[in-house]
C-alpha cells in the first residue's frame, strides 16, 4: 500500500467478502429453485388431483407443510349453495378441510382485495384478516390471493405466516400469482367434474337425486351411523292414488304434480338429508342424525305440508294430493354386516310401513314395528 492511498482492505479481506456475497447468491438461487421445484411438484399434483376433495387437501394441507406456513385457509364462493351441497357429506367428517369456508356471497373477498384483483402480501392485521383464519392471533405476515376466473372472483387462498417478514409487500409475486392461476383453473374444472357426476344421479323430471345416488348414499350413510353411533331414519313417501290424477287430468299433469311434490318434500328436509325419486311416484329420504321422535315430526310435517299445497299442474291449474309415508330408523345392531344388505333391509322396512299406512286409509304416517 502506497502512503498516502485511501486505505483499501487488503486483498484477502476484499476476496473473503466477495467470496462469502457469491456464497450467498448461491444459496438463494439454490433455495429458488428448491422452492421452484417444490411449487412444480405440488403444481403436478393440482392438474393431476381426481376430485373436489382432494384438491382442497392439496390446498389446505400440502402448500402448508411443503412450505412450513403456519396457518392456511380457503374460502370459496357458493352463491347458490351448490358447493356446500356437494361437499356436505365430506366436510360432515372430514376434519382435514377445516380451513375451508364457503360464502354465499363475494362481498368479504371483494373487500380484502378492492378492485385490484391480485395478490396482496402483508402484515397480519387482525381487525381485516382474523375472520380468514379462524381468529388465530399467533401470525405475523400474510398473503392473500384472489382465484379469478374470467374476470370473477371465484375463492380466495389464504396464507399466514408467524415471521412480520415473510410476506411484505415488496417482495416478489411471480410464484404467488402462478398459484393463483393454476388453483383457480383447477377447482373450476373440479367442480365442473362434480357437476356432471350429479347430472348423472339426479332425476330428470324432479331435480331430486334418482334412485342410484339414494343407493351409494344410503351406505355411506349407514356407515357414518354405524362409525358414531348415530340415529339414521328413512322415509319411504307414495303418493296416493296418483293413477286416478294421471287417469283424469292426463300424464303431463302427473309429472308437474311429481316436479311439486319431489320439491315440497326437498324443502322441508336439511341440507344433510338425502332425497331421492325412487321410481314412479315414490320417494324416498335419509335423515342422518335424527331419533325416531324427530322424523316422525318431520314425516308429519311433509305430510301436512303437501296436503295444504296446491300444485301446479300445467296451464295454470293446480291440483291437492296426499301423501302416504312409512318411517323406519336403522337398527342398532350392526356388527359385522354387510352395508348393501343393511341398505336394503332399512328400505324395505320403510316400505312395509308405507303398505301399512296405504291400508290404514292413506295421507298418514306409519314407524315400523
Ligand atoms: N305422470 C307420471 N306418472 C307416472 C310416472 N311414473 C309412474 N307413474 C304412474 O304412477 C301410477 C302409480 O299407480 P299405482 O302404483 O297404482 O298407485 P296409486 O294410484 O298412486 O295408488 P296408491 O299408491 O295405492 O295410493 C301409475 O299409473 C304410473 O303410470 C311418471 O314419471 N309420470
Amino acid at each position: 500500500m502506497h502512503p498516502g492511498s485511501p486505505s483499501l482492505p487488503p486483498l484477502e479481506a476484499q476476496n473473503q467478502a466477495l467470496r462469502q456475497q457469491l456464497d450467498a447468491l448461491l444459496r438463494e438461487a439454490r433455495s429458488n429453485e428448491d422452492k421452484m421445484r417444490r411449487f412444480d411438484q405440488l403444481e403436478h399434483r393440482l392438474v393431476g388431483a381426481r376430485s373436489i376433495v382432494e384438491l382442497l387437501r392439496l390446498l389446505l394441507i400440502e402448500y402448508r407443510l411443503a412450505f412450513g406456513i403456519e396457518q392456511v385457509s380457503l374460502t370459496l364462493v357458493d352463491r347458490e349453495l351448490e358447493v356446500t351441497r356437494m361437499l356436505d357429506a365430506d366436510l360432515r367428517v372430514d376434519a382435514t378441510l377445516q380451513g375451508l369456508t364457503l360464502a354465499q356471497s363475494p362481498a368479504a373477498l371483494q373487500a380484502l382485495y378492492g378492485t385490484r384483483l391480485h395478490p396482496w402480501l402483508g402484515a397480519y392485521d387482525a381487525p381485516a384478516h382474523a375472520a380468514l383464519f379462524g381468529g388465530s392471533s399467533a401470525i405475523g405476515s400474510v398473503a392473500l390471493l384472489p382465484l379469478v376466473r374470467h374476470g370473477v372472483l371465484i375463492g380466495s387462498l389464504h396464507f399466514g405466516s408467524a415471521s412480520a417478514e415473510r410476506y411484505d409487500a415488496d417482495s416478489g409475486t411471480h410464484f404467488l400469482e402462478r398459484l393463483c392461476a393454476i388453483a383457480a383453473v383447477c377447482l373450476e374444472s373440479a367442480l365442473n367434474q362434480e357437476r356432471l357426476k350429479l347430472a348423472g344421479l339426479t332425476d330428470g323430471l324432479t331435480g331430486v337425486h334418482n334412485r342410484r345416488y339414494f343407493e351409494h348414499r344410503c351406505q355411506v350413510e349407514i356407515a357414518q351411523a354405524r362409525r358414531y353411533g348415530h340415529a339414521l331414519a328413512c322415509m319411504f313417501l307414495d303418493i296416493d292414488g296418483f293413477k286416478r290424477i294421471n287417469d283424469t287430468h292426463g300424464h303431463q299433469s302427473g309429472d308437474e304434480v311429481l316436479r311439486g311434490v319431489g320439491q315440497l318434500i326437498h324443502g322441508q328436509l336439511r341440507a344433510g338429508d338425502t332425497i331421492a325419486r325412487y321410481g314412479g311416484e315414490e320417494f324416498v329420504a335419509l335423515l342422518p342424525q335424527t331419533s325416531l321422535q324427530h322424523a316422525g315430526e318431520i314425516a308429519e310435517r311433509i305430510r301436512a305440508a303437501i296436503a295444504a299445497a296446491p300444485l301446479p299442474s300445467g296451464g295454470g291449474q293446480t291440483l291437492r294430493v296426499t301423501i302416504s309415508i312409512g318411517l323406519a330408523m336403522l337398527p342398532h345392531d350392526l356388527a359385522g354386516k354387510d352395508l348393501a344388505r343393511l341398505a336394503e333391509a332399512l328400505v324395505a322396512t320403510a316400505d312395509k310401513a308405507l303398505y301399512q299406512a296405504k291400508n290404514g286409509g292413506r295421507n298418514r304416517v306409519e314407524v315400523a314395528a
